[in-house]
């Protein structure tokens, strides 16, 4: 037990008889599961008529197969600790006893047969916390029954690959800052990866937090606070386990690409993946019916480069005091929409008097254009009663269409370009629904208004939503996502990289929205960039309240170019130099179309350089699924949540104004190791 390498071979070896185990297990329930389907097709015949039987066969197939995926859940975690058993050891007394009790920690729980003491504890287990929050001395760690007290008297880390221990040594401080340092100072990684190992104290309290409803974290770029965010699914996932299932979260994340970078990592951490959407997307979705087409977040950006005005336009529209108009608008329409009238069918009538009174009164708490759908099942049931017969579909069909007749229109597009008009902006052209295209700047505001004006569906099924950029998120927007998610939540962010002229503190309203349910942390100490980067970017954007861990490397390189190729030959050059020491490196210009032509550009320099070449060389657009390995060519809202080994950033010169200036501190934020600044005068 006290020995690492001797306990390595122990584990190894009980990993070797499990896992044999679990194959002969599965092998067997494989078996049973055919011998089932076997006595199915031969006695089906027989089964008794009331399908008694039927059904239990059915149960007994689904316990099996259930069973069986288990074991494979279980076969491929075991076949991941083969590679690295363990990370951690802490050797705990606890209060009144004599001897330490030693607790190896690994990624996930072993032991020799299933439901004994095990020899490795997950991470995500309680007394492994005591691993990353206490240096040696008194210490404690909450478990469901109670807290236990005591004493750390060591603490050791392990790095083990391929089954081999490469070192092991005890260590004093928290998580050794060397280690630190050579996790983050490592090449070689192509997407996110995960900090089990290394996971920080104040990091571990965010990932550990299962009393707050809604935990906000304003985190420095490269904090951690999109890792944190994975691991603390990861920890949730397993602590509640009988409630919580990887299909009951949902992560609002920018973008396809970013999707894809931090897919890999529940996986590792022995989860299932879990859904991914941008709001965006969601919206599209929700608005279907109100308007054939939408802009994104992107358009939205590039039509502020070129025309910084729209800016203001598109904030307001987001604001609470819009959205406090537009429902002071809709309490408007609680009389101006209406017609009533009286409704006669097959000799029953409802007077239009009475149909005020359900409307206003009776109803009054369904939302105004689903209020008439419930005016019209009451009669539908009155004539159901009095006609001691149940209507036809047709008939329930045509009646509820005379009660929406009521409404002068439920169209949404139409009402919220009235609204528009009305309060002296621009209206929305008129058009059929199937040439509608609504601007950015209009998007969730409609979804508002359709989200007040109809019932609201719920999405019932997600229990936590983590919703990561929450800088780039607006009143609006976080007002339809508490509508919509009424469930805990994690929200990150970083104001410092806020896509606009200004940054967005949504600290600041958040609370107005969510109450006293939030619980907001900071996180200011960074760990992706070495210090020559970070000092360089604070600089950018006069950040100076984050502390960074002392890692070295290159000097930023500065430079100026007459014009853009010139600037690209030179990061050509640059990255054929140090191709084989990095997997990912980015080129982030400003604009889209500076970003395909540079692509472009070097397709072709490349081409003609070597005609057979293999290049790795990408472009990554809005629709891109896929982070890659090689040089990415994007534009620097793309590029924003990632991060590269090397980066190199293209600006214009001249470019002074506050965009620029967050596109830059944006691009140099996403280097790890080395980072280019290039200005173009041209
Ligand atoms: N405790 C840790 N141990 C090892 N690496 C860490 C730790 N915390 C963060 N990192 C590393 O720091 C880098 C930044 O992490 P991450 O992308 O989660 O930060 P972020 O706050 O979401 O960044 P940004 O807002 O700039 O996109 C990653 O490479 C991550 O692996």
């Amino acid at each position: 037990m006290e020995n690492g390498r001797d306990y390595l071979q122990h584990v190894l070896n009980c990993l070797c008889t499990r896992l044999a185990q679990i194959d002969q297990a599965i092998l067997e329930g494989e078996k049973e599961v055919e011998d089932m389907h076997e006595y199915y097709w031969e006695n089906y015949t027989e089964m008794d008529e009331y399908g008694y039987e039927n059904y239990d066969n059915q149960q007994a197939l689904f316990h099996q197969m259930h069973a069986n995926e288990e074991q494979f859940l279980l076969r491929k975690r075991f076949k991941k600790m083969l590679d690295s058993p363990f990370f951690g050891r802490v050797d705990f007394v606890y209060d009144g006893d004599d001897e330490p009790e030693i607790f190896y920690i690994g990624i996930g729980n072993l032991s020799e047969t299933a439901g004994h003491r095990p020899l490795v504890y997950d991470w995500r287990a309680p007394v492994s916390g005591l691993f990353y929050d206490y240096d040696k001395g008194p210490a404690a760690y909450e478990a469901p029954s109670g807290t236990f007290s005591g004493e750390v008297v060591s603490k050791w880390q392990y790095k083990i690959r391929r089954g081999k221990m490469i070192y092991e040594f005890e260590s004093d401080v928290k998580i050794d800052d060397e280690i630190l340092g050579a996790e983050l100072g490592s090449k070689g990684e192509v997407q996110l990866k995960n900090i089990v190992r290394t996971i920080q104290k104040e990091q571990n309290a965010i990932i550990r937090n299962t009393k707050d409803r809604i935990m906000v974290i304003q985190g420095a770029a490269g904090s951690g606070k999109t890792s944190v965010a994975l691991h603390r699914i990861a920890y949730l996932l397993y602590h509640d386990r009988e409630n919580l299932k990887s299909s009951n979260i949902l992560v609002l994340s920018p973008n396809g690409v970013f999707a894809d970078y931090i897919s890999h990592i529940l996986p590792e951490l022995g989860e299932e993946n879990i859904r991914e959407m941008s709001f965006d997307l969601f919206a599209y979705r929700e608005l279907k019916g109100i308007a054939a087409d939408c802009e994104d977040r992107y358009d939205q950006i590039e039509r502020v480069i070129i025309c910084p005005e729209s800016q203001e336009l598109c904030r307001k529209k987001q604001s609470a005091e819009f959205a406090g108009k537009l429902d002071a608008f809709m309490l408007g329409m609680e009389d101006d929409l209406m017609n009533f009238k009286d409704v006669e069918y097959k000799g029953c009538i409802l007077k239009e008097k009475e149909i005020i009174d359900l409307f206003y009164f009776k109803f009054l708490d369904i939302p105004l254009l689903s209020r008439m759908e419930a005016v019209a099942e009451y009669f539908i049931d009155q004539v159901e009663t009095l006609r001691d017969r149940d209507l036809a579909d047709e008939e329930k069909e045509e009646l509820t269409e005379r009660f929406q007749g009521m409404y002068e229109t439920r169209d949404c597009y139409i009402l919220y370009s009235r609204f528009l008009e009305q309060e002296g902006y621009k209206a929305l052209p008129r058009l059929p629904l199937e040439k509608r295209k609504l601007r950015y700047e209009d998007v969730y505001p409609i979804l508002y208004l359709k989200y007040s004006l109809f019932r609201c569906k719920g999405h019932h099924g997600i229990k936590h939503v983590v919703v990561d950029e929450m800088q780039d998120y607006s009143w609006i927007q976080f007002v339809l996502l508490k509508k919509l998610f009424p469930c805990k939540m994690t929200i990150l962010g970083d104001k410092a990289q806020t896509m606009e002229e200004q940054q967005q503190d949504v600290l600041k309203f958040l609370p107005k929205i969510f109450g006293r349910d939030i619980r907001k942390i900071v996180m200011n100490r960074s760990y992706r960039n070495t210090m020559e980067i970070a000092q360089y970017a604070n600089r950018l954007t006069g950040v100076s309240d984050i502390e960074l861990f002392d890692r070295h490397g290159d000097a930023v390189e500065e430079m100026q170019f007459k014009n853009l190729h010139t600037a690209l030959d030179r990061v050509l050059e640059k990255w054929e130099q140090k191709r084989e020491d990095y997997e990912t490196e980015a080129l982030v210009l400003f604009t889209e179309r500076e970003a395909e032509h540079a692509f472009l550009y070097l397709e072709e320099k490349l081409r003609t350089l070597d005609p057979d070449g293999e290049y790795q060389l990408t472009y990554m657009n809005r629709d891109s699924q896929n982070f890659k390995k090689g040089l990415t060519v994007t534009t620097f809202y793309l590029a924003k949540g990632l991060e590269f080994d090397q980066v190199f950033g293209v600006f214009h010169a001249e470019d002074n104004s506050g965009l620029a200036a967050q596109a830059r501190y944006i691009t140099a934020t996403r280097a790890l190791h080395e980072l280019h600044m290039y200005d173009v005068e041209d």
